[in-house]
């Protein structure tokens, strides 16, 4: 898959990590950023990373963080973006089956760096279950169709 990765000065090691270990999965990973530990606001990096998957210049988008949450509420802003929080595997499940999530947020802070490579690894596995889901989907787009006419 071509994954565009991101993560501030707190997931920027694990970033790293996750990087060389989807490469040599034979993933194309493209590190949109920060290239360095030094401190950066993490909502330019989110919409980087967004405007790469919904562009179609990449199939999925992950963002790392320390917890994660000011990310998930980032990249959920932009239009096409269902972006979720994996701190565990079932959710991990959830989020691609039920959500078909199209970005990964991972907390730096909560996750061990073993747990965080099998959580990426379900979540690109895990296909959409579509049927009710399908619909509960279209849904949301409806209240992200109706909120950005204002
Ligand atoms: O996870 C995050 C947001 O959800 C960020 O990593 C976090 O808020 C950055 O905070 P600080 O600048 O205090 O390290």
């Amino acid at each position: 898959m071509r994954i565009a990765i991101a993560a501030d000065h707190n997931g920027f090691a694990l970033k790293t990590r996750l990087t060389d270990w989807l490469t040599a999965a034979g993933h194309i990973v493209d590190d949109r950023g920060s290239h360095s530990d030094g401190t950066v606001d993490y909502p330019p990096l989110c919409a980087d990373v967004c405007r790469e998957v919904t562009d179609g210049r990449v199939d999925r988008g992950i963002v790392l963080g320390g917890s994660g949450l000011g990310e998930t509420i980032a990249c959920n802003k932009l239009r096409g973006i269902r972006a979720g929080l994996c701190h565990d595997l079932w959710s991990t499940r959830i989020s691609r089956g039920n959500n078909d999530s199209n970005v990964l947020v991972l907390a730096a802070k909560v996750l061990a760096p073993e747990v965080a490579e099998e959580i990426v690894e379900v979540w690109l596995s895990t296909p959409f279950n579509g049927g009710v889901h399908a619909r509960r989907l279209a849904q949301i787009a409806e209240l992200e169709r109706v909120a950005s006419q204002g």
